[in-house]
């Protein structure tokens, strides 16, 4: 994952369809010219891990009209254009409903490289890890400080990354971050195969700089998501501008994220 000589890789978070499909495409192309991996979320009307700030942007895009399928179609767009990864990120429930090896196909149809299910424990993932297989898609597992002794077994079985959650609750911007992340991650690192990157409440290039020391690679969802909200904001207004504005404001902070990534040390 680190390219461009960068120390960790950079890795937004994005909702597909937030604040609408125009402005999300805009969002996500811009974000390809420098992240490094993009992980975009399929709206979903009872997303269990997320926080407030992740809620409201799925709102935002199912009130704007984005579905599963659209979402899917807003991938190949993205992927018409740029060579960046792309991990999908979705729930249980609408892998089911769509059906799995329905939803696993388009997705590599469309070009994506990877999915996330944060409610599928590993002991149920035996079907799903098989047809990512099959599709040539990364299933990137999350791993948590409570996994404990499942650290290891599910560390091994990631394909892609893996996903260290920094702490315990939902997805939401934070302060700082536990004393024993860092031993956690390099447990989690000697047990991958894969590059290890860390997620949840990273918010600010300081937290970057400081992950980056130990992390792989870093995801940024709620800051990002919360400046949509503005975006979103200018838009109800009918004020253009002030909504192209806000992304590009959005744009250069998360640019400033991913420039603290190649700065640690
Ligand atoms: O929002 P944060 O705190 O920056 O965390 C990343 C996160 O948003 C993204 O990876 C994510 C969105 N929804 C999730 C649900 C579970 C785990 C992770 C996620």
């Amino acid at each position: 994952m680190r390219q461009r000589g960068k120390r960790a890789a950079f890795i937004p978070f994005v909702e597909a369809g937030d604040p609408n499909e125009a402005y999300s495409l805009q969002l996500i192309v811009e974000l390809a010219q420098f992240a490094d991996v993009i992980e975009i979320g399929i709206p979903y009307s009872d997303p269990l891990a997320d926080g407030p700030v992740i809620q409201a942007g799925s709102l935002r895009a199912l009130q704007a009209g984005m579905t599963l399928k659209k979402a899917l179609a807003l991938i190949a767009r993205v992927r018409a254009v740029t060579n960046v990864p792309i991990v999908v990120f979705t729930y249980v429930n609408p892998v089911i409903q769509y059906g799995p090896e329905r939803l696993l196909q388009a997705c590599t149809e469309v070009g994506a490289d990877g999915l996330i299910i944060p409610d599928l424990p590993y002991e149920e993932s035996e079907e799903i890890r098989q047809l990512a297989d099959r599709f040539k898609l990364a299933l990137i597992p999350l791993i948590s400080l409570t996994s404990q002794e499942r650290i290891t077994k599910i560390a091994a079985s990631a394909t892609g990354f893996a996903y260290c959650v920094s702490s315990l609750g939902v997805t939401g911007e934070r302060a700082n971050f536990a004393a024993d992340l860092e031993e956690f991650v390099k447990t989690v690192k000697a047990a991958s195969p894969v590059p290890v990157a860390v997620g949840f409440g990273v918010s600010q290039p300081e937290h970057v700089r400081t992950l980056s020391a130990y992390a792989d690679g870093v995801i940024v969802g709620s800051a990002l998501v919360r400046r949509c909200q503005e975006i979103a904001a200018a838009q109800n207004a009918h004020q253009p501008e002030l909504a192209d504005k806000a992304l590009h404001e959005l744009i250069q902070f998360a640019r400033s994220l991913s420039d603290a990534a190649a700065s640690a040390e």
